[in-house]
């Protein structure tokens, strides 16, 4: 038998699959990245692998309860170890500050509105909502945020992909709730959004509104195929985010906020840490070289643990 190894180069994929979850969301991001994906490579067959994810089943428990992020990526993570796909595409707010070893993300997409949306049938916005409404949302981030400008609102879990946010809403089950603009957006649902709850004075997710793609480390061919569709400043933003959300202890158990702004004069982030029960928010901001996001992420942690942080995250 004769091997055919071309040295140097690696073969370009004639096939990949994408490993998706099945909302409606995740179907939408990943037929998105397809459609990249087929643009970027005329030829190449792309095709989606819809999965259920532990995540997608329990969901009358919050996330924070039963194992936390890491439980929407499970499923497809190993997909791709078992070669039955070759890449997942994540909202990058799902994907914990550590991935898995032997997985990277090659691509992160130019990121959408990352604001959060004020969702009222009745209401314009928070300051509107009548004394001890009742909010839903089960993101601890979201839930701090608002005990903080309003420690009156009865604030209640709320969990499901968004559709099902939405039919509990419009049930009655709340006078408000809170969700991404991103995923609003996606879904066709911009005129849901009675008013975008933004930075500087809001902070959405680390990484939230921007798309993810991972795949494995060792698939050089998968990863170099996947590259095209990084955009730079994007993954300088995320990288900050997310190293400062590591160092915190990064997880879905402790209200953690950050929004990371990138202009020719470098970057700049803001990081929350929040506590529930109090509605005590931490801030801190700091400015940084874009050459090392990461140091930035770092900083702006250290700042948040020299006010105390450490309280804030149980440690
Ligand atoms: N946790 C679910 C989730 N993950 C990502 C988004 C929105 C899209 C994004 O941030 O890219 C949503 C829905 C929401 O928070 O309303």
């Amino acid at each position: 038998m004769i091997a055919a190894i071309v040295s140097g180069a690696v073969m370009s994929p004639s096939l990949l699959r994408i490993a998706t979850r099945k909302s409606a969301l995740a179907l939408w991001q990943a037929e998105h990245v397809a459609g990249l994906l087929r643009a970027a490579h005329p030829g190449l067959r792309v095709e989606l692998v819809p999965l259920t994810t532990r995540g997608d089943e329990i969901i009358d428990k919050p996330l924070a309860t039963i194992g936390g992020k890491g439980l929407f990526l499970k499923e497809l993570e190993v997909a791709m170890l078992e070669g039955r796909a070759d890449l997942a595409v994540h909202s990058l707010k799902d994907v914990p500050a550590e991935l898995e070893p032997g997985f990277t993300l090659p691509a992160v997409l130019p990121r959408a509105d990352a604001a959060d949306a004020f969702v009222s049938n009745d209401y314009a916005d928070v300051t509107a909502l009548p004394l001890g409404a009742r909010v839903g949302t089960s993101s601890l981030r979201r839930q701090a945020q608002l005990r903080a400008v309003r420690p009156d609102l009865e604030l209640l879990d709320l969990r499901g992909n968004v559709g099902t946010r939405l039919q509990k809403l419009d049930a009655g089950h709340y006078e408000a709730i809170i969700l991404a603009c991103a995923g609003l957006e996606r879904l066709g649902l911009h005129a849901r959004i009675r008013s975008r709850m933004s930075a500087p004075s809001w902070l959405p997710a680390p990484g939230q509104a921007a798309i993810a793609i991972e795949a494995r480390s060792d698939q050089a061919d998968v990863l170099e195929a996947l590259a095209v569709l990084d955009d730079a400043d994007t993954r300088l933003a995320v990288t900050a985010e997310r190293a400062m959300n590591r160092a915190l202890g990064g997880s879905c158990t402790v209200p953690v906020g950050a929004w990371c702004t990138v202009t020719e004069h470098g970057l700049h982030l803001r990081g929350m840490v929040g506590d529930v029960s109090s509605g005590r928010l931490l801030l801190a901001e700091a400015s940084g070289n874009s050459s090392d996001a990461t140091k930035l992420g770092n900083d702006v942690a250290q700042a948040l643990f020299a006010q105390g942080a450490a309280d804030f995250l149980g440690h």
